[in-house]
């Protein structure tokens, strides 16, 4: 996952005609039980198992003066309250007539700080967003049945990890995105990651075959159903965005609600009714742990059976210092906009150290060419079988390279790759940039001052990365030369990413050719008689031959060292 586009292109086949069929029937299908009685141990919410319900006939009123306690209708008659399951609590949708449009829908949203008291047997205040509403229900049951949901909503924040270390609005904005339909068809057309999943799954079969399977965030489903084709005997797909909706639909239109068991909600916040064989996710964000959901996936493990299996198995995170002037020269410039005295006559001065601040606190998101690396990667192993989450909270990441070319180090670059240990075989999935591009990219952190070092040196630092409430870290990277006193450092934001990829093909660094390019070049087209007799630069003279050359094919294959 990330938040970014992808320019891969086919999406991968989610048929499940040929799954093996389900042989354990000791969990009633989600579809037809109470999702409250999963989500909560207790039984006091109403949410159904899509998440959802209503309520009825309910007269709303505003309260216009409070001090003589006068209010008056808000909508005509009585309303119905359509209620669904929220990231932040429950979605309130009313339906109403309008003399304009017929489907006016009022929403609202009910969350753990909305406040609300109870007056009487039958009514309820509430107040959305400073506006305070008096709701009359029909009956005692109504209003009974109102306030489980709403005791629901307020129960949900003390008790959840996730809401613990995570900022609301962040939370918000990012269960969002991942709503959009478009966002998971991203993903799911990132054809090097979804293809590996499912060769990952569908080739370790046995460790799925009438297996119980749970898939952590599973946003469109797609893993379950991958998991589903591998033979898996049940499926519960938890999902906390609203794609969670569509991922039933998913679910039933192709057939398989007897095996995929969808929950929205979060895996912090939710119970299941049974310890799983196997946890399928894809938590991965840039530099591996951005977007904080490695921890979501690491506690779900504690719905792990003994010897069960986590796919992916472990996380590397690569880390190598680079060399890229141009780089470095194109964020530099930017910021020396700050720097001019008499922009439309006003002097932006004063700014300059700011702006050059805050653009190399932007890691930087693209592809390169894997010569500009000075060092072999330092690789720091996540191991999902065996670390906790609090383990992701302060990760310190030592570094020593060992200097091959010298240059200017302008930063490190970082990349990640994942293994799915299965019974039968290892599948990777490499974001590396020697491996076929995917929409992680990778990500290098600058240093605002770079540091010249010499072949033979040893670079030694560390790379912190500590955890914030906004579903990131903050990136610490410190470097120093052994045996000198010359060191740099940086402080970045992996939550402010700058995307820098624009599909061009990636150059190789500059000073790379060890044979002259124009050589190569003309003894590329003699091997392939290209260049005969008459011909002068590709072009026909004195009228020696009239056969044109298209060497358009020739210049497209032109290798790129
Ligand atoms: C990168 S997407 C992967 C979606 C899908 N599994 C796939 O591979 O295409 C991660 C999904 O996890 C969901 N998610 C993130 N944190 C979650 C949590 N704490 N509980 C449940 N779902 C979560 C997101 O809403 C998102 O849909």
């Amino acid at each position: 996952m990330s938040s970014s586009n992808t320019n891969s292109s086919s999406a991968s086949s989610t048929s499940t005609s040929n799954a093996a069929s389900s042989t354990n029937n000791a969990i009633v299908p989600v579809a037809s039980t109470n999702f409250a009685a999963l989500m909560s141990s207790s039984s006091t919410s109403v949410l159904s198992a899509s998440g959802t319900c209503s309520f009825n006939g309910v007269l709303i009123s505003e309260i216009l003066d409070e001090n003589v306690l006068e209010f008056r209708p808000k909508h005509k008659g009585a309303c119905s309250l359509i209620c669904s399951y929220d990231s932040q609590g429950v979605l309130i949708k009313i339906p109403l007539d309008s003399p304009t449009s017929s489907n006016t829908i009022k929403e609202y949203l009910l969350t753990s700080d909305t406040d609300c008291a109870q007056v009487g047997r039958q009514t309820f205040a509430v107040s959305f967003d400073n506006d305070n509403y008096i709701l009359r229900f029909p009956s005692e049951q109504e209003q009974l049945r109102f306030r489980k949901l709403i005791d629901h909503v307020k129960r949900l924040r003390p008790k959840s990890v996730f809401s613990q270390r995570t900022e609301e609005s962040s939370a918000s904005q990012y269960f969002q995105f991942y709503g959009y339909l478009s966002q998971q068809q991203n993903m799911m057309q990132d054809y090097v990651r979804t293809s590996t999943y499912q060769r990952a799954i569908l080739g370790n079969a046995m460790d799925f075959h009438n297996k119980i399977v749970l898939d952590v965030g599973a946003g469109s489903g797609i893993l379950s159903f991958f998991a589903v084709q591998a033979g898996a005997a049940k499926v519960y797909a938890i999902e906390a965005s609203n794609m969670a909706q569509y991922a039933q639909q998913l679910v039933e239109s192709n057939n398989v609600q007897d095996k995929i068991f969808v929950m929205p909600g979060k895996i912090e916040e939710i119970d299941l009714p049974e310890q799983v064989d196997v946890i399928i996710s894809e938590p991965m964000g840039y530099m591996l742990y951005n977007e904080r959901m490695l921890e979501t996936y690491l506690h779900a493990r504690k719905w792990l059976k003994p010897n069960g299996k986590m796919f992916p198995t472990h996380g590397d995170l690569h880390v190598a210092p680079f060399s890229d002037e141009a780089l470095y020269s194109e964020q530099y410039n930017k910021a020396n906009f700050w720097y001019q005295s008499a922009f439309h006559g006003v002097d932006l001065t004063v700014l300059h150290k700011e702006g050059m601040k805050e653009y190399f606190r932007q890691p930087i998101v693209d592809t390169f060419d894997i010569r500009i690396c000075m060092a072999k990667s330092v690789r720091h192993v996540c191991d999902f079988m065996r670390d906790n989450e609090n383990d992701l909270h302060n990760i310190d990441i030592p570094l020593e390279f060992h200097i091959l070319q010298t240059g200017i180090c302008h930063g490190l670059a970082f990349w990640f790759d994942v293994e799915f240990c299965g019974s039968s075989q290892q599948v990777w999935l490499s974001t590396s940039p020697t491996a076929p591009l995917t929409h992680w990219y990778q990500v290098r952190c600058l240093l605002p001052m770079p540091i010249f070092i010499k072949q033979g040196q040893i670079l030694t630092g560390r790379v912190l990365l500590e955890a914030n409430r906004r579903q990131s870290y903050d990136v610490t990277i410190d470097l120093h030369i052994e045996g000198t006193l010359i060191s740099s450092s940086n402080t970045l934001d992996l939550k402010n990413p700058y995307f820098r990829y624009t599909g061009a093909p990636v150059q190789a660094p500059p000073g790379t050719c060890t044979q002259s390019p124009s050589e190569q070049y003309w003894s590329q087209l003699d091997a392939q008689g290209q260049r005969t007799t008459g011909m002068v630069n590709g072009m026909a003279v004195n009228g020696l031959t009239d056969v044109s050359m298209d060497i358009s094919h020739t210049l497209m294959h032109h290798p790129q060292s």
